[in-house]
């Protein structure tokens, strides 16, 4: 299966992304020759979800290496207009960060760091996916679940499989999962357009909703237990996630339903004691004023669209890692 995003060594060397801007109708590939393409890939969301923008990060400074050669100087600038195009997942700068510390062994080096970056994601999402469906398996009762999840946390939002839904396909797999109720996802819907999408390619039963009809599918009983991914983890457990998170986490601890969240280590912000020192990324007006790119609001509205929100930990029921439960209550 094709990787998200990868590396392609030929013709001078490339990122090669699946442009996630174009599904569900259009699956393809882009090939960011610069890093310049690659800032523009993340801004638009062409590549996305933080463990992505993570190896984005890392690709990234290999671009930089590739068309700077030895100017470090501007290898150094490149890499930070690529960290600082979305601010609050960290694995972006993280990613960066770590491709750089093997600059001053060469490109050659930036390369494999980068490259083995790639790897150790697959790996490390589907051993915290899977520590976080054998903790569903222990919390919840009823068979098959009924899992409701928010955003994309699959293998677009990552280098292969994903985190919260790697669990759905681990219980997938083992015949455990009766149906996925997919938030939307607006403004950008990355649900109904991408979980969606990712869904239906692995054949499991899944209903699209409204972000705003999460709370009453809880009230009414249709969901076991409630599954999102991370972009950024304070050091007390409070999570950074999509915009919509936060108030389906509200209402999960309302209605006594197990509210997981899945993510790698290296979401987890150990510099950050809690969830208000988090820098939330703000975007574009049109993106709320227009769907489709037609126009839903008066010229001129003004808007409020905060790209993320941060869920406290003690809304948490676990925060699962590779390591396990890193926090919440299940601890
Ligand atoms: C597996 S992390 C995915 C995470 O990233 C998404 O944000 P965006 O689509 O803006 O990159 C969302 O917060 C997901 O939970």
């Amino acid at each position: 299966m094709q990787r998200t995003i990868d590396w392609d060594d030929s013709g001078g060397g490339a990122v090669v992304i699946i442009d996630q801007c174009a599904l569900p109708g259009t699956y393809r590939t882009l090939r960011l020759s610069t890093p310049e393409e690659l800032v523009g890939a993340i801004r638009r969301l062409a590549v996305r979800g933080a463990p992505a923008l993570g190896a984005a990060g890392a690709l990234g400074v290999v671009l930089a290496a590739r068309v700077h050669g030895g100017d470090r100087g501007a290898v150094h600038a490149d890499a930070e207009r690529i960290a600082a195009a979305r601010p609050t997942a960290v694995n972006l700068r993280r990613g960066v960060e770590r491709a750089l510390a093997a600059l001053p062994e060469g490109p050659e080096a930036v390369l494999a760091q980068a490259l083995a970056m790639l790897d150790e994601d697959a790996r490390v999402n589907r051993e915290a996916s899977r520590h976080a469906a054998d903790l569903l398996l222990r919390e919840v009762g009823r068979r098959p679940l009924r899992l409701l999840t928010h955003c994309n946390t699959g293998r677009l939002a990552a280098v292969e499989w994903g985190t919260a839904l790697g669990v759905v396909w681990h219980l997938h797999a083992d015949g455990q999962v009766e149906y996925v109720l997919a938030d939307e996802t607006r403004p950008l819907l990355q649900g109904s357009r991408l979980t969606a999408w990712e869904l239906a390619e692995a054949g499991v039963r899944y209903r699209v909703l409204p972000d705003s009809a999460a709370a009453s599918a809880l009230a009414r009983g249709l969901v076991d237990a409630v599954v999102v991914g991370a972009d950024r983890i304070a050091a007390n457990g409070d999570v950074a996630n999509k915009v919509g998170t936060y108030p389906l986490a509200l209402a999960a601890a309302h209605h006594g339903i197990p509210f997981v969240v899945v993510a790698p280590s290296s979401t987890v912000d150990t510099a950050l004691p809690d969830g208000t020192a988090i820098v939330i990324e703000e975007r574009a007006a049109d993106e709320v004023t227009c769907v489709a790119g037609v126009p839903v609001s008066p010229d001129g509205a003004e808007v409020f669209n905060p790209a993320f929100d941060v869920t406290p930990v003690d809304l948490v029921t676990a925060v699962v890692t590779e390591d396990g439960v890193l926090a919440g209550r299940a601890r």
